[in-house]
């Protein structure tokens, strides 16, 4: 596993140590250790269930550990979040009925101990134009966008996301990772779980793939794909395709025929066209890519299923 180098003497913002959390049989977190230190954008990437939420909840102190110990800033999470350090933004929920949305961000900044100026936390988020709007009237995308509102309403030096963009528009999406992107330019972490693996691979210089509760691989994009090990092939065939005799190859993990294109995944790709040759197949238009982040995170968790079942 690739860790991430940083400063012995630096306290790191968010420390875990040999966390656990079972729910009746349910491991959700399962001896999570991991250290993340100030300026890092990290994803944090899993299949349904991976156990990102409850991560983060322990995170925030919203859950108990059963095990382990989880710190701040080097503090509690209680201590961090009253002294105004952590920002959040979480799935759901956090949004009062029957107060507008800039009452909701005017009540935000109050309760922050650096707050920044509503009218630019409005701004920020693009919702000054339905400020005056029910909570409880806004589209998925909107509320999206007031969560996010809430999220940065003072000045925190972490900044959580449970699966912020879900709901926004491409635009939306955009205006929030620039503004994100500013944040960690300013010396803030950045923590987002996410199912969109190409966010995670433009934006994240750190990704995390949790799997059943356990760290699975911890590195930047580039190494998380290299890990994966794996590279894709594709290239055109004329005429008719045996199949039988591609799904033959050896060192192939998978394989798509669409028309005459082939496109295949190899642990080997030099080994495999080399035996495509060998079966008298002369593959046009040949191209080797390395995995893409969505496919190396695949690659990745289902090894380690076939591995456990
Ligand atoms: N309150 C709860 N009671 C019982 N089981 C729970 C509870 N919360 C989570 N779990 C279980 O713990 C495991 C981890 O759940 P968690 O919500 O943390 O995963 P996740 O990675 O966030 O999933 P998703 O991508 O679907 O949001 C799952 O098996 C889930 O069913």
């Amino acid at each position: 596993m690739t860790t991430t180098a940083a400063p012995a003497t630096t306290t790191p913002v968010v420390g875990f140590d040999q966390v656990t959390k079972t729910y009746g049989s349910v491991r959700a977190v399962d001896g999570l250790s991991l250290r993340l230190y100030p300026g890092e954008t990290v994803a944090l990437l899993g299949p349904n269930g991976a156990g990102k939420s409850t991560t983060l909840d322990l995170l925030l102190g919203l859950k108990p550990a059963d095990g382990g110990t989880v710190s701040l800033f080097g503090t509690t999470p209680r201590e961090a979040i009253v002294a105004g350090r952590v920002g959040a933004m979480l799935q759901s929920g956090g949004l009062m009925d029957g107060v507008t949305v800039a009452e909701l961000v005017k009540l935000a900044c109050s309760l922050h101990p650096r707050p920044y100026p509503v009218a630019d936390v409005l701004a920020r988020a693009g919702i000054a134009q339905i400020a005056d709007r029910k909570v409880d009237k806004l589209s998925g995308g909107q509320a999206q966008r007031v969560r996010f509102a809430l999220a940065t309403a003072g000045d925190s030096d972490l900044i959580i996301l449970d699966e912020p963009t879900t709901g926004m528009d491409v635009s939306a999406r955009q205006a929030f990772w620039a503004t994100m992107r500013e944040q960690a330019d300013q010396g803030r972490t950045v923590l987002f779980a996410t199912h969109y693996l190409e966010e995670a691979d433009a934006i994240a210089d750190r990704v995390l793939v949790l799997h059943r509760g356990r760290l699975l691989a911890d590195g930047t994009a580039a190494e998380i794909k290299a890990k994966a090990g794996a590279r894709r092939v594709a290239f055109d065939l004329e005429g008719e395709i045996d199949q039988s005799a591609l799904r033959g190859l050896p060192f192939l993990t998978s394989l798509d025929v669409s028309g005459q294109t082939v496109r295949i995944q190899s642990s080997d790709a030099d080994a495999t066209v080399h035996a495509l040759y060998g079966l008298g197949v002369y593959p046009r238009n040949l191209e080797v890519a390395g995995l893409g982040l969505e496919q190396a995170f695949v690659a990745i968790t289902e090894a380690e299923e076939a591995k456990q079942s």
